[in-house]
């Protein structure tokens, strides 16, 4: 059996800290991000052509400041981004795909998984990983297509509060799944 679980929510809200719980119990586990970065490199000459840089830092002001040049990097990564997530799905397992955009990627998942928190943990917990707050405020803003969708874990209290939450979450699924 596949059943394919995506993680979805803005930046900073604790994707990756929930999506690495399930891969610890063994869940196969796939990160939108990473795949993007793939492709980036991959399509490396069309991304010059575009933006006159190859930086990431660079494309990111760029883009995260402006919807249009958004949507030419988009159309330029997202075809293949979505062609290498099914390859990867192909086989049986369950799979968590972390992916801040699914809807807008199009991601068709058995179950999605919002995380969310306040803007102000947001804005504390990637402050203390070095992130500028103009770049978080900007990403927020591009990020408002992402909304609360299947099931919702708010994010806002201690790692051992959500870890709690999560294994909650795991005995029905595992009660679903098998
Ligand atoms: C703009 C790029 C070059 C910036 O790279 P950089 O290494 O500086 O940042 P990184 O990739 O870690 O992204 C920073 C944050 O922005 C979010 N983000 C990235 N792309 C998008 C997007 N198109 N829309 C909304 N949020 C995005 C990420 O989830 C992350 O939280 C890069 O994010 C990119 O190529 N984005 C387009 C591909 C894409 O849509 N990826 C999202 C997969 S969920
Ligand atoms: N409940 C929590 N308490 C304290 N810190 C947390 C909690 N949840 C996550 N964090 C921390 O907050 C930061 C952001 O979490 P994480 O990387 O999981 O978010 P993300 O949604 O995957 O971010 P991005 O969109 O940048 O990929 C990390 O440093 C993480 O360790």
């Amino acid at each position: 059996m596949k059943f394919i679980i995506c993680v979805t929510g803005k930046i900073g809200t604790g994707k990756t800290t929930v999506s690495t719980f399930f891969k610890n119990k063994g869940f196969k586990y796939i990160n939108m991000d990473e795949i993007g970065k793939k492709v980036f490199y991959e399509k490396i000459n069309k991304i010059k052509n575009l933006f006159g840089t190859e930086n990431r830092k660079e494309i990111a002001k760029i883009v995260f400041d402006n919807p249009s040049e958004l949507k030419k990097l988009e159309e330029t990564l997202h075809p293949d981004m979505l062609k290498y997530l099914y390859e990867r799905t192909k086989d049986e397992g369950t799979y968590i795909v972390e992916a801040a955009i699914k809807r807008r990627l199009g991601i068709k998942s058995d179950l999605t998984i919002t995380v969310s928190c306040s803007k102000k943990i947001i804005y504390e917990r990637l402050q203390n990983r070095g992130l500028k707050k103009e770049l978080i405020e900007k990403i927020l803003e591009i990020q408002s297509d992402i909304i609360d969708e299947g099931i919702i874990i708010r994010n806002d209290a201690s790692l051992e509060v959500l870890s709690e939450n999560l294994e909650k979450i795991y005995k029905i699924l595992e009660k679903t799944i098998k």
